[in-house]
């Protein structure tokens, strides 16, 4: 029986979230803490649990067929595997940061200084774009201890809320990209393991469409019908039953979640009553 091998990061910050979005699609891997490989039982995909540095290499090499990395990894490594899908996870930005001591005015400022990073491809890129000269300090973490000891100038690395920054005292001056959690591929992939990973990917966007989304019900009467209907466009059209009380209606209908309080209150106004809003669980386009 083929297999599509996945790899995912053994521990660490896309463990969790990656072994959680295998089972919203519906896929049941045994997780044993100690397990560097494990066997899905209800589809034909195995499992490798590997350093998150070192994935973009194995599925450029074949190793794995598959793997969920940070954009970030793949854009330093630059393997040339395949990107697949965005999956909406682990977001977070490279950038550029500096003691808050420091009077920065602009990018200019950091000729000739030394900066601290895990990521000398993207920052030496990022320099050389820019035009900056400076000198970079490779190390594998910690990264932002480095101006405190007297390492470096300045760091270029991964920020998401900023507390790290802020408990070292440094500012961030730059934002040189921003990253997700990614599904990548060998660009060689073919016959079976190509409609397997086709059927993966499938289920991961259904996933990913029912989180943006939101299924409503609500009562209104009749003569707001119209009103409401423009306000809630649906998958296809809103779905109207009529209510035991004559001139009343329900409405259901779908919508995004990023639009849905604003739509509340449109939907209020026009006379809308009873409004639920009920999380969708796999939705398919
Ligand atoms: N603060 C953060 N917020 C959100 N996502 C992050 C954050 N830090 C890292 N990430 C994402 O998670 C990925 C893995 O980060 P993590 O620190 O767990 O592993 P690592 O130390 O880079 O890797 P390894 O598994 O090789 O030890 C990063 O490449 C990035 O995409
Ligand atoms: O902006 P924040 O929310 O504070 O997140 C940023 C921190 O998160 C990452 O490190 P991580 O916690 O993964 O530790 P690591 O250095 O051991 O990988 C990153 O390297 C920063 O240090
Ligand atoms: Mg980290």
């Amino acid at each position: 029986m083929t297999n599509l091998k996945i790899a995912i990061q053994k521990s660490g910050r896309l463990n969790e979230d990656s072994l959680t979005l295998l089972k919203e699609c519906g896929i049941s891997v045994n997780n044993g803490r100690d397990q560097l490989m494990a066997q899905a039982s209800n589809f034909q995909l195995e499992v490798l649990y590997l350093r998150n540095s070192d994935i973009p290499q194995y599925v450029k090499d074949g190793v794995a067929d598959i793997a969920i990395i940070g954009d970030n990894t793949e854009r330093e490594k630059k393997t040339g595997i395949v990107h697949v899908l965005d999956l909406g996870f682990s977001r977070c930005r490279l950038s550029i940061a500096v003691p808050r001591s420091m009077e920065f005015t602009d990018l200019s400022d950091l000729q000739g200084k030394k900066i601290a990073t895990s990521y000398p491809n993207s920052l030496k890129d990022f320099l050389t774009e820019k035009g900056i000269e400076a000198e970079i300090h490779e190390i594998s973490g910690s990264v932002e201890i480095a101006p405190n000891i007297g390492l470096a100038d300045a760091i270029c690395d991964l920020v998401s809320s900023g507390s790290t920054l802020f408990k070292n005292g440094l500012q961030e001056v730059y934002k040189i990209f921003e990253s997700e959690a990614i599904l990548v591929a060998n660009p060689c992939l073919e016959g079976e393991k190509r409609v397997l990973l086709d059927k993966f990917v499938f289920r991961i966007k259904a996933v990913l469409a029912a989180k943006n989304s939101k299924y409503i019900l609500l009562n209104a009467p009749e003569t707001a019908l119209d009103r409401i209907c423009a306000l809630l466009p649906g998958m296809k059209s809103p779905t109207v039953m009529p209510l035991k009380e004559k001139g009343w209606v329900s409405v259901h209908s779908v919508v995004n979640e990023n639009k849905f309080w604003e739509v509340i209150g449109s939907l209020k106004e026009a006379g809308a009553e009873g409004i639920l809003i009920i999380p969708i669980e796999k939705m398919i386009l």
